[in-house]
């Protein structure tokens, strides 16, 4: 489970090397700690109810030198111990000498929220209120407001407002050497930010949009622009979600040099199913309100038990109905086809046919196209309309041109990291309504009991009826009380809960329950897992193995890591892989 496995999971070699090299390196049994709680609960601020602690009797101590990973099973208890370290939770009691006995020390301390930084990788909702962010408008025409480069959003001082706003400075002698240093720094970021750029892999993106950046490029950015702040410490949430195999050992190397260096700290939480680094010594366990933490090898003892638990649930028994056999009717059918914005051709000549029944990885490193051609399957994308002869997409045995997108809508199920965080997250939106919206493949609940209005504005009453009995069944077989809790709502107090204050491991749960609920001809699920802890992912392979996607359905499974394919191989998954543009079955 956490180190070793599949082939993919490596150990990460130790990398040394001097950035930021003008830094003292004390020795580490001269230097207070890095971070000191000790037997404190965390609460939330503002929380109604305040005499409940979301994590109780933490002890917790990093000292210079050692290198922490937080690792746990469910993303919103790692995210609790990463925003204490932030200062958005009340410490109960407060530490004497602060959380960061060694900011307290330095001679020329920095405001908190200077000097310690988070990136989180973990889904990131853009919807604001009720509204629905279109994610759709990454693939047209890119829009004034989103120009910005990837360049221009790390040095922002360089752009034309802040040159012009420069230029009514008074200059006095004060201002030349503030100014001499500035231009020193500036200089400094410059060298890190092109060996980091180069490094991550970001160099030839430069001067695109950021918006054209995909999932895995953009989460890059961020560290990048992080680094760029020098925060004394950087949390990073999640740091290999989303990333691509060759990118993993990179970053790490990456991350492990600064921590070295302190320059700065880094602390990153873990997923339960990924590779803990070989260079990590220490581990912040976050189970069930607790932190144990520790070294690494006896923190990893005490989850073997654990471990075995988990394998256990993800091997589950085959059952008839998740063996898909002999071939279904033709789904989708690519022929040739091509994605181009102006010189950058992303899809090459694309061949790929989708029958009813395949089950397909879609793999392929980041930025290899992956989300693109999702978008041309589902007809969201602008060019899957004008594939010309020799060129043609054909869904469902019509020409794309031939569906209304609403009607695609109906018959493709998707759970993306795009939908995720353009969700409309209304204040009033029920899970059952959440999960209904899925029949007619909408945002907004619509129709009688919110089961939708079909394509033909009105359903009939058995048409209701299924529907109705078709929220019952996802609920129950992908709610709650699937989740090993052991005080979990039922499928009735869970269908009312307002989707909007779940945490995110829930809504997760709750999208793809909208995709699976109308039984459609084409489920996507790209990283369906993300977010989620592990008894939702066990609850959620069992359903998708079990029955949750029928025989006649095709599923296709967009993933960086082989085991988070809920088939094997021997059940007859497929590969299609994508590499610079160009696409084949593996
Ligand atoms: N509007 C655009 N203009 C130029 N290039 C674009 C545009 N939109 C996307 N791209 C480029 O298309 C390529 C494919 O992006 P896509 O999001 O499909 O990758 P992906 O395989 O899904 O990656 P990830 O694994 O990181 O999610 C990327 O290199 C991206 O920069």
């Amino acid at each position: 489970m956490l180190v070793g496995g599949s082939p993919a999971r490596v150990a990460f070699p130790r990398v040394n090397c001097n950035y930021f090299s003008r830094r003292r390196v004390h020795s580490a049994s001269t230097l207070p700690d890095v971070v000191h709680i000790s037997k404190a609960n965390i609460y939330r601020f503002g929380d109604p109810d305040g005499s409940r602690a979301v994590l109780r009797d933490v002890n917790w101590t990093m000292r210079e030198g050692e290198n922490w990973a937080v690792v746990g099973s469910g993303a919103g208890e790692k995210t609790v111990l990463l925003e204490t370290l932030l200062g958005n939770m009340r410490v109960s009691p407060p530490p004497s000498g602060g959380i960061y006995p060694f900011l307290s020390s330095s001679p020329s301390p920095r405001p908190l929220n200077e000097a310690i930084a988070l990136v989180s990788f973990a889904h990131r909702p853009r919807a604001s209120g009720g509204a629905f962010y279109d994610y759709t408008a990454r693939y047209g025409a890119v829009r004034e407001e989103d120009r910005v480069t990837l360049r221009e959003s790390m040095f922002p001082e360089e752009s034309g407002l802040v040159r012009d706003a420069l230029k009514s400075f008074v200059v006095n002698d004060k201002t030349q050497v503030s100014y001499a240093q500035e231009r020193e720094a500036r200089m400094e970021r410059k060298v890190h930010f092109e060996e980091w750029v180069r490094k991550l892999g970001l160099d030839s993106l430069l001067d695109l949009p950021l918006v054209a950046l995909s999932n895995g490029q953009t989460r890059r950015a961020r560290i990048v622009k992080a680094l760029l702040d020098k925060p004394e410490i950087l949390l990073l949430d999640e740091p290999l979600t989303g990333l691509d195999v060759h990118t993993r050992p990179t970053l790490l190397s990456l991350l492990h040099t600064l921590h070295e260096a302190r320059s700065p700290r880094i602390i990153m939480s873990l997923r339960m199913q990924d590779p803990i680094p070989e260079w990590v010594s220490h581990v912040a366990l976050v189970s069930n309100g607790r932190v144990h933490a520790g070294e690494k090898d006896v923190i990893l003892k005490s989850l073997a038990h654990h471990e075995a638990k988990t394998k256990e649930a993800s091997h589950l028994p085959r059952t008839e109905s998740s063996q898909p056999h002999g071939q279904g009717e033709i789904l989708v059918e690519m022929r040739d086809v091509n994605v181009k914005y102006h010189e950058r051709h992303v899809l090459k000549n694309i061949n790929w046919t989708i029958r009813a029944r395949d089950r397909w990885h879609l793999q392929g490193a980041n930025g290899s196209g992956k989300t693109t051609i999702l978008s041309v399957l589902t007809g969201d994308h602008p060019q899957s309309y004008t594939q010309r002869a020799p060129s043609s997409l054909t869904l469902f045995g019509k020409p794309r041109r031939a569906h209304a997108t609403a009607t695609l809508r109906t018959r493709i199920g998707v759970v993306s990291p795009e939908l995720y965080n353009a969700w409309p997250r209304a204040r009033s939106m029920s899970v059952w309504e959440a999960v209904a919206t899925g029949f007619d493949g909408g945002f907004v609940p619509l129709g009688e009991n919110a089961l939708g209005l079909g394509l033909s504005g009105t359903l009939s009453a058995e048409e209701r009826a299924w529907r109705e009995r078709r929220v019952w069944e996802v609920l129950e077989a992908l709610g709650p009380q699937r989740w090993g809790d052991e005080v979990a709502d039922t499928a009735a107090e869970f269908a009312q809960r307002i989707f909007s204050t779940l945490p995110a491991g829930a809504q997760s749960v709750v999208l793809l329950m909208r995709a699976l609920v109308g039984r459609p001809p084409i489920v996507l699920l790209d990283e369906v897992w993300a977010g989620m802890d592990e008894g939702m992912i066990s609850a959620s392979r069992a359903y998708l193995r079990g029955g949750g996607v029928g025989e006649g359905q095709a599923v296709v499974v967009i993933s960086h890591w082989e085991d988070e394919v809920p088939w094997g191989k021997s059940e007859g998954v497929k590969r299609y892989k994508l590499e610079a543009g160009m696409g084949q079955e593996a």
